[in-house]
């Protein structure tokens, strides 16, 4: 049972456990708790010795994951954004994992609760902060920043051609009144892109960047992979579900740069052991949703998980 209404469809489920290969007695991290989904196999799986910790930003998933902890002694749950991965695991006394799982991006109940402010289908604040407990909301961003990094977010995070103009309309609008609400915004960027894709709002690109940047997805996405990295045992596992290009370029890039041995001049001869090994190995191709599971869940049309295990090798300072 969820605190809201509101309920979760778990994406890639029973690939994404299969994934982390658990045995019994490890520790493993879900780095995004949501409803649980994932983390509830995961305990399914384990022994009584084992450990799950989870993370999540949103009070309504943390207020979740704490009935789950009531119950489980084996489930830890730490309400901070993963990008504290190191720093919560030093807390906790945990030196090593053996799998570390992360879901990207919103929830469902993020998105269909409209108070959140995250959809442009509900009129409500302009929110969109997975955590309310701090940072700036979407409202209190459009209000004060500059011209030009609207129009950078719009454009990098939305992939949208008409961040210009939409930039340039906010700016406009915000002298006459502050954009507060969802409705407010949608409109405005309505108003100012001309080509609309089919079956698309043509407000869909310019939420998904205002929400990427509000929430430093990406940003905290870059600084949580090394460290997942760092803290997996041997042989321990990293899987990663996302849900959009970017992200997706960002595991993609990360996980060949750790995959791969130091780049020596092809005349250099050197003997096998000689070279560098690297921290982590990729384990079979991406994993994509079947037909049967985006017939029944469209969101999971576009996820892609990416797993890794992590090698033998020591870690050294500078590994990726
Ligand atoms: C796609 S949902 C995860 C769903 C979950 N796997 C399930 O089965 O219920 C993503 C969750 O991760 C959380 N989240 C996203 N980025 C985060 C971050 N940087 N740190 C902590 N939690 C984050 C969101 O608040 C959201 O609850």
């Amino acid at each position: 049972m969820s605190s809201t209404p509101y309920v979760h469809r778990t994406v890639l489920l029973a690939e994404a456990v299969a994934a982390l290969a658990i045995k019994p007695d490890g520790v493993y991290v879900d780095c995004t708790f949501g409803r649980g989904g994932h983390s509830r196999l995961i305990l399914s799986q384990l022994g009584p010795h084992g450990r799950l910790i989870a993370f999540d930003k949103d009070l309504e998933a943390i207020a979740e994951a704490e009935k789950l902890a009531a119950e489980d002694s084996r489930f830890t749950i730490v309400h901070n954004g993963f990008e504290t991965l190191g720093q919560e695991l030093a807390r906790l006394g945990v030196a090593v994992v053996d799998g570390v799982l992360m879901d990207l991006g919103v929830s469902s109940p993020q998105i269909d609760d409209g108070r959140r402010g995250f959809s442009f289908r509900f009129d409500a604040p302009l929110d969109m902060r997975m955590d309310t407990t701090r940072g700036i909301t979407a409202a209190q961003w459009l209000a004060t920043a500059e011209e030009d990094e609207i129009k950078e977010v719009i454009k990098t995070y939305g992939e949208e051609r008409f961040a210009r103009k939409i930039a340039a309309a906010i700016v406009a609008q915000r002298e006459l009144a502050p954009i507060q609400t969802t409705r407010e915004l949608a409109l405005l960027v309505g108003q100012n892109v001309r080509t609309r894709e089919p079956g698309q709002d043509p407000a869909t690109r310019t939420f998904q960047a205002i929400r990427i940047f509000v929430n430093r997805e990406l940003d905290e996405l870059k600084a949580v992979l090394p460290q997942a990295a760092r803290h997996l045992a041997e042989g321990g596992r990293l899987a990663i579900i996302s849900f959009h290009s970017l992200e997706d370029r960002i595991v993609k890039q990360y996980l060949r740069d750790a995959s791969s041995v130091e780049k020596l001049p092809s005349w250099v001869m050197v003997r096998a052991d000689d070279m560098a090994r690297p921290p982590l190995e990729t384990v079979g191709k991406p994993v994509r949703a079947s037909e049967e599971e985006v017939r029944e869940n469209a969101r999971s049309r576009s996820a892609i998980m990416r797993i890794a295990e992590r090698t033998a090798a020591p870690w050294r300072e500078g590994d990726a």
